[in-house]
């Protein structure tokens, strides 16, 4: 199961030229700035965008190639769409809004049923509420499972936490990781908050002016240091770890990862809880002997595996290996320079600044 897309679009004095490979399940994150091709790409894969050409193939399925003249409507690809705004009906209660997805697919093709996409999405109160009586965040929930409920091939979400303030945010991005644990289907998700792309995303895909500038498994495409000067500010690591256990006086919670313990301000984690952490290379510095006369709590031996220019010339990007951890570190080509710094060089990492997602 494999998304497959080679497709090119005109908008006006816009141009959007993108070849893509994603994988079949999990979260594809499409990421750049305002006016990047996000929403473009997107409603290219739905078969929303008239202009639309290439060629386009999802698990096996031709959506659309141009030489031989297909392009499946939207509503026989078969894709689920949910938008910054929940366009839901708003004369309908919730019930009649999600009968509504149901419906659009015949019995013996539905893959999620009724109650699994009540209990998915946490919406099995709501039911007979209209939708300007929900929350944002529920609203927005709502149409989810509406999307879900007509058993799409594939899931497209265009930034659905843009229009909520972060506490909704807060409570929908939990059930945003479950479906992205639970469900057997790709999900593209455009947003341009890089905090939701780390949290959610397996797969990355970067745009700029209309092109795929880098793409590839979430962390290690963050850590390329090729990546364009738009997105250095972005460049790093996501670290998968587990809670070893919680700290209750300092509050802070001790994480195991490959690169061994980081210890980050507790929020709500238990031990043996999963969890990821991003570790910018801008929050990274370096040293040659471990300094414990700092505030640091986080400090990591690990070994220099390149060095690479970054596109300010007064900086490098140091590659790490911290154990089996890549890390990558942003320093002054100076401080390279002073402390002598070489593939192969013992270092130590100092972590300023963990994220936990
Ligand atoms: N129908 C249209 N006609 C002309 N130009 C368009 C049309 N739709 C989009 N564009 C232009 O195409 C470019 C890409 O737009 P798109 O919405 O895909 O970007 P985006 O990365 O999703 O941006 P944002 O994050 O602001 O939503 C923009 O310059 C936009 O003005």
């Amino acid at each position: 199961m494999r998304v497959r897309a080679n497709l090119t679009c005109g908008l006006g004095a816009f141009r959007l030229a993108a070849e893509l490979s994603l994988p079949g399940s999990g979260v594809t994150a499409l990421f750049g700035a305002s006016g990047s091709g996000k929403t473009s790409l997107l409603r290219c894969l739905a078969g929303l965008e008239p202009t639309a050409r290439g060629y386009l193939e999802v698990s096996g399925e031709v959506w659309l190639d141009s030489e031989r003249g297909i392009a499946r409507s939207t509503h026989l690809r078969g894709v689920g769409l949910v938008f910054q705004e929940a366009s839901l009906f708003a004369h309908l209660d919730v019930r009649r809004n999600l009968e509504f997805g149901l419906q659009r697919t015949p019995v013996a093709q539905r893959r999620l049923h009724w109650e699994g996409a009540l209990e998915l999405l946490g919406i099995a109160h709501l039911l007979e509420r209209l939708p300007m009586r929900l929350s944002g965040g529920e609203r927005q929930r709502v149409a989810i499972a509406r999307a879900l409920l007509a058993s799409p091939r594939m899931l497209l979400l265009d930034e659905p936490l843009a229009a909520l303030d972060q506490p909704r945010k807060d409570e929908i991005l939990p059930y945003l990781d479950r479906l992205h644990r639970e469900l057997a289907i790709p999900m593209v998700y455009v947003t341009h908050a890089m905090e939701e792309v780390s949290r959610l995303a397996d797969h990355l895909v970067l745009l700029e002016a209309g092109r795929v500038v880098a793409a590839g498994p979430l962390s290690s495409t963050l850590a390329r240091p090729d990546l364009p000067a738009s997105f250095e500010d972005e460049i790093g690591v996501i670290v998968q770890a587990v809670v070893a256990h919680v700290d209750s006086q300092y509050q802070l919670a001790h994480l195991s990862c490959a690169g061994g313990e980081l210890r980050v301000p507790q929020q709500g984690l238990k031990p043996a809880d999963g969890c990821r952490v991003r570790i910018r290379a801008r929050d990274v510095s370096l040293t040659l002997h471990e300094e414990t006369d700092t505030s640091i709590l986080n400090r990591l031996p690990g070994v220099v595996a390149a060095i690479h220019p970054s596109s300010h010339p007064a900086q490098v990007l140091v590659s790490l290996l911290v154990g089996e951890l890549p890390l990558v570190a942003r320093i002054t080509r100076l401080s390279c320079d002073k402390l002598q710094l070489q593939v192969g060089s013992k270092v130590w990492a100092q972590i300023k600044s963990a994220a936990l997602l």
